[in-house]
């Protein structure tokens, strides 16, 4: 397994470019699944879960071929729709292709993907929706299998956002006959984009990106060229990386406008975010000390989960207590006993912690538990004035970020990659 090793207390300075959004390609992957002939999807990030996925794709029957920025998929009529246990458990996201299968073919065998570490991750949505197109749904060891000749337009009321479920049910209902509607929609860029897509493919969806979502089935669905939209997730990290770390980091690609409940919370703290011709620039002078500001995480347009671990390690920096409520997943503080290791101070009661900022980090050797908890570690690794930090199983970060060490170096960070060390 690798390793990234970090000398810290080195401030950043210089240009890097946003890659295109994990979130935002994994469901257009899936999309593919809804015509015959070949996508071409552009601007794809070099991860792990584009591999599983291009891997998933290929087990269903279609032709697959991952040459980052440039993904081709090509399939006929005939597929093999079940997805297995072995690939569904390595990325939750897999379970995308449940409503584009069931849609196309009229049956779906897919693995429950169960939990994860940051949480119990429940599909109810997802079944509840294909159910409301007239999907009949069994479960049964451990399998989700769905059945439907052809689907049929409807009313779908989710019990809460859900960006996966939302997607899922827009992908089926592309496909139905006659107009969907769902409402309390996740509104989220991703599914905005997702979106434009099914829109590119011939469906008629309009609403993507408010909470109700108006979709006009269609009997047969074209293969898309797209270029997929930059990752906000990746942006925000490295704008708290910038901060973090000081210095004065250009972000090239970065969707600016995606990220305003992180962009107001960064301003609040005391860090300059500001625009530079197609760039963001993110300032901040390490020797003026933050301003602790509080955030509660919540669906889009609210502060996003995923950037709540890399944000409490900006908040280990500021003067006072900061309060970081995590209200999307029950177990998403699992970074708060590797950061303690490191030398922070936070207490965790339930869905909170405090965050007693001021003390200094020191390098030490930390376990990634998921995906973001490991970018909050290599955040925490360039801040440590003092000792080396060894960032282990970093397979998680591999999920999500493209070349992490690299760009981190390309600003002038001392971060490498170690390859095959023990885990
Ligand atoms: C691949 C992808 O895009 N992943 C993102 C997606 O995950 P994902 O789509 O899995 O997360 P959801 O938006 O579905 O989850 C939101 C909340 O709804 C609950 N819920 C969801 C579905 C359901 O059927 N029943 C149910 O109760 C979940 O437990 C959670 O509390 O959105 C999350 C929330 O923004 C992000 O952290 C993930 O990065
Ligand atoms: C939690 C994430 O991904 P997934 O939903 O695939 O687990 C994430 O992108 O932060």
């Amino acid at each position: 397994m690798d390793v990234i090793r970090i000398r810290g207390g080195k401030q950043l300075q210089g240009k890097i470019r946003v890659s295109g959004a994990k979130n935002a390609a994994l469901p257009i992957l899936c999309a593919t699944l809804l015509s015959d002939g070949e996508s071409i999807l552009r601007n794809v990030p070099a991860l792990k879960d584009i591999e599983t996925t291009g891997e998933l794709l290929r087990v269903l029957g279609r032709n697959v071929m991952v040459d980052p920025p440039l993904v081709r998929v090509a399939g006929g009529p005939e597929a093999n729709p079940e997805a297995p246990y072995e690939l569904v458990k390595q990325m939750r996201a897999s379970v995308l292709v449940l409503g584009p299968l069931v849609a196309r073919y009229g049956r779906a065998k897919v693995s429950l993907p169960g939990g994860c570490q940051i949480g119990s991750r429940p599909v109810d949505q997802h079944l509840k929706g294909l159910e409301a197109l007239g999907a009949t749904i069994r479960l049964a060891n451990g399998y989700i299998n769905a059945e439907c000749k052809r689907l049929k337009g409807a009313e779908v009321v989710f019990d809460m956002p859900t960006v996966t479920g939302t997607e899922n049910i827009m992908m089926a209902a592309a496909l139905a006959k006659g107009r969907s509607t769902l409402v309390n929609c996740a509104r989220e860029p991703e599914v905005e984009e997702l979106g434009r897509v099914l829109n590119k493919m011939g469906a008629r969806v309009d609403g993507a990106g408010t909470d109700v979502i108006h979709i006009e089935g269609r009997d047969e669905l074209d293969p898309f060229d797209h270029a997929i939209i930059s990752d906000r997730i990746e942006t925000g990290t490295y704008m708290v990386a910038a901060a973090a770390a000081g210095g004065d980091v250009l972000l090239e690609n970065a969707p600016l406008e995606d990220l305003e409940a992180v962009v107001a919370k960064l301003r609040a703290t005391g860090v300059e975010v500001g625009r530079e011709g197609d760039c963001v620039r993110i300032r901040r002078d390490p020797d003026r000390p933050l301003r602790a500001v509080d955030v509660v995480t919540a669906p889009h347009p609210g502060f996003p989960t995923d950037m709540q671990a890399q944000f409490m390690v900006l908040m280990c920096l500021a003067r006072g207590t900061s309060r970081i409520v995590e209200t999307i997943f029950e177990n998403r503080f699992m970074h708060v006993p590797e950061l303690r290791r490191m030398g922070a101070e936070i207490d965790t009661d339930g869905h909170t912690a405090h965050v007693h900022g001021g003390r200094p980090l020191s390098g030490a050797k930390v376990m990634a538990t998921d995906l973001r908890a490991s970018a909050s570690l290599v955040i925490a690794g360039l801040l440590a004035t003092e000792g080396e930090t060894e960032v282990l199983r970093v397979y998680h970060l591999d999920r999500g970020y493209e070349y992490m060490e690299r760009k981190l170096a390309t600003l002038g960070a001392d971060t490498v990659r170690i390859k095959g060390q023990p885990g």
